[in-house]
């Protein structure tokens, strides 16, 4: 299956379908890059689950993990710090700042905020 197949099934709305064949790609990825909608606190609990998954697959040990907490426009959008506690990130995300994790054995994780449609964010994670 294609990545353009994946993005179709996304796009019809069978998520179980599109996260199922995201191990087709674990062995070519150089990083995640992990979008949550943080407006939506009820769905908190389902995007745990899924994170959960790919931060405990052995294949993506390795991998940087750069988690977008989107639609910060939004007043009602969940804290840093909250969405660390709700994802369970909080003590496992690489905090602000230059962190050298040469040799500890410790993925780099790290939140950033944007808002997609307001275009603002993404950009200082994707410098990471
Ligand atoms: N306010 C705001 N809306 C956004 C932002 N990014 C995306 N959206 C809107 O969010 C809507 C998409 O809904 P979502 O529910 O987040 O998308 P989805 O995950 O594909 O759909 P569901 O699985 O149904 O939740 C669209 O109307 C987007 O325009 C953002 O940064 N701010």
């Amino acid at each position: 299956m294609t990545l353009l197949h994946m993005l179709k099934d996304a796009m019809l709305g069978d998520h179980q379908i599109a996260c199922h064949v995201w191990k087709d790609y674990y062995d070519k990825v150089d990083g995640i890059i992990y979008l949550v909608d943080a407006a939506n606190k009820e769905r908190f609990a389902k995007s745990k689950e899924e994170l959960d998954g790919l931060l405990s697959d052995d294949s993506l040990a390795q991998v940087p993990f750069f988690i977008l907490r989107n639609k910060i426009d939004i007043p009602i959008v969940a804290l840093e710090d909250e969405l660390r506690y709700y994802l369970g990130l909080s003590s496992y995300t690489t905090r602000k700042g230059k962190v050298n994790l040469t040799g500890s054995n410790i993925r780099p994780t790290k939140i950033f905020m944007c808002s997609i449609i307001h275009k603002m964010g993404y950009g200082d994670g994707f410098k990471w």
